[in-house]
């Protein structure tokens, strides 16, 4: 057991509730839209931030019956040929359907390229922009997430204003850490206050990690009876692992 797998999706905060708002209105404009549309969205910022957690939430939530993530996971070990045919492939096989979302996951990774010499991948990159500008069939309604956290490097490709819509997905800020903290009800009432308090710019993952760390307890006795409510994080423990963290 986990604290990040036990609560599933937590909510954290206003600016992220924004953007999946803007999203959702992203996914109401392909679905009114008549004939063919494409709306392209690309969800940027710092690694670990949730883009791909709240790309996933507007798939699951659009109702569309067609919503494929396209990442460099499950392409390990390809060349550059096969990846475009396989990122082509899925493209392809959303035009299927009358409603589609792709997600294209971690950009930067899917750029990335094996072979020495340049650092990315310019067939890769030049399928995805033809891809992104591609109007798809009569009736068929196309809704395209992107995400990345090296924002300025999509920018030098071209990548960036190949999207229409862009938004900033942000660490997380004291305020929002609290939020966090007092749904996964993982410190007392006390301390949810001053853990928060030490805690600014962190990344919702980064932010789980440092959780889980702290959840082991000081003999990595109480790993369970943390996440299971039986327990609450020690305040002065909590501090120790961020130290551990932070050096
Ligand atoms: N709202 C949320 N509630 C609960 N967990 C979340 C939430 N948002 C993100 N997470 C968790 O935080 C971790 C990081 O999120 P995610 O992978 O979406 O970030 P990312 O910005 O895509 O990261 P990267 O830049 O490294 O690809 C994941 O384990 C994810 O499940």
């Amino acid at each position: 057991a986990n604290i990040c797998r036990l609560n599933g999706m937590v909510s954290c905060g206003d600016r992220h509730k924004l953007i999946y708002e803007n999203a959702m209105l992203l996914v109401e404009l392909v679905k009114l839209s008549t004939g063919s549309s494409l709306v392209t969205c690309l969800l940027e910022g710092p690694s670990g931030s949730g883009k791909t957690a709240l790309a996933a939430t507007v798939g699951i939530d659009s109702g569309f019956p067609f919503v494929k993530f396209v990442s460099a996971e499950t392409m390990i070990g390809l060349d550059e040929q096969t990846k475009c045919a396989r990122i082509v492939k899925v493209f392809e096989d959303a035009s299927k359907y009358s409603f589609s979302i792709v997600i294209l996951d971690d950009l930067e990774r899917l750029l990335e390229c094996a072979a020495v010499g340049p650092q990315f991948s310019e067939l890769i990159s030049q399928t995805l922009l033809d891809l992104l500008k591609q109007r798809p069939p009569e009736g068929m309604k196309l809704l395209v997430i992107g995400t990345t956290s090296k924002v300025s490097f999509m920018r030098s490709v071209g990548v960036c204003s190949a999207f229409s819509f862009t938004y900033h997905v942000p660490a997380l800020k004291t305020d929002e850490v609290k939020e966090v903290l007092e749904q996964l009800n993982v410190f007392t009432e006390d301390d949810v206050h001053a853990a928060a308090e030490a805690l600014n710019d962190m990344p919702i993952k980064k932010l789980y990690m440092l959780l889980e760390m702290a959840a082991q307890g000081e003999r990595g006795g109480a790993a369970e009876a943390i996440p299971a409510g039986r327990e609450k994080i020690k305040i002065a423990h909590f501090y120790d692992c961020l130290q551990d963290i932070v050096h």
